[in-house]
């Protein structure tokens, strides 16, 4: 596979006892769903494909992202965008300036904003840009933090129960406007998450980690 995210016979271990392995590949435009028990090591998957895993963990396998292989790149460098439960804005900035921090720095700055108010208006939020994050939904924030991280222009997406501060109704709607929006981009998404609604409603494979 050229494109898409591929985790190629990866094992971790700690203090020399085996974590996890996985030999997975996700297409553009799919959803891979981590599940399994407290400390099975799903957020450290994660950290691997990031470049961030702790010393103290021991890892071998490749990950490759869009047809490269990332394995030993810097953690900058993987074009790897990451949704967290509590991706909090700045909130001493406004929504324009928290998207901003998405963008590569430099460039004009009439294309930057350009650039920040196409991405408000992706997710309903045109004429957002001045407002004081204090003042937005739950709702509204988790929109603005998904286009702060799709500002990067990332080539995989990864969800580490992202949805898991929302109430249900909430959760339902900022999740199918995450998959969207990475299904328009042909992202690979693989997300972590102990939630079954969503993992169904990703619609896509289910991994369960310490089977
Ligand atoms: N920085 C670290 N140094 C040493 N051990 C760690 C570190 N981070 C996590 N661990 C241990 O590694 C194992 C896997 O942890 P990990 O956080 O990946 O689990 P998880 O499946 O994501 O759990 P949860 O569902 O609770 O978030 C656990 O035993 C944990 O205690």
């Amino acid at each position: 596979m050229d494109k898409g995210l591929a985790l190629r016979n990866v094992t971790i271990s700690k203090g020399g006892v085996p974590l996890l392995s996985v030999n997975h590949e996700i297409a553009p435009g799919e959803v891979l769903t981590v599940m399994g028990p407290s400390g099975v090591g799903k957020s450290t998957l994660l950290a691997f494909i990031t470049g961030t895993l702790a010393p103290e963990f021991a890892a071998s396998g490749e990950v490759w992202l869009d047809g490269h292989n990332i394995t030993h790149a810097a953690p900058h460098q993987r074009r790897v965008g990451i949704l967290f439960q509590d991706d909090l804005l700045f909130p001493h900035l406004s929504v324009g300036a928290n998207l901003a921090f998405g963008l590569q720095p430099g460039g004009n700055a009439a294309a930057r904003t350009t650039k920040i108010e196409k991405a408000l208006d992706e997710v309903g939020l045109n004429g957002f840009s001045d407002r004081d994050p204090a003042t937005l939904s739950g709702g509204q924030k988790a929109r603005v933090a998904l286009m702060r991280m799709l500002l990067s222009e990332p080539c995989g997406l990864l969800l580490d129960e992202p949805f898991s501060r929302l109430d249900a109704a909430l959760r339902a709607q900022v999740r199918e406007m995450v998959f969207d929006r990475a299904k328009a981009r042909q992202l690979p998404v693989l997300m972590v998450t102990h939630d079954a609604d969503d993992a169904q409603a990703a619609g896509g494979e289910i991994i369960t980690l310490g089977d």
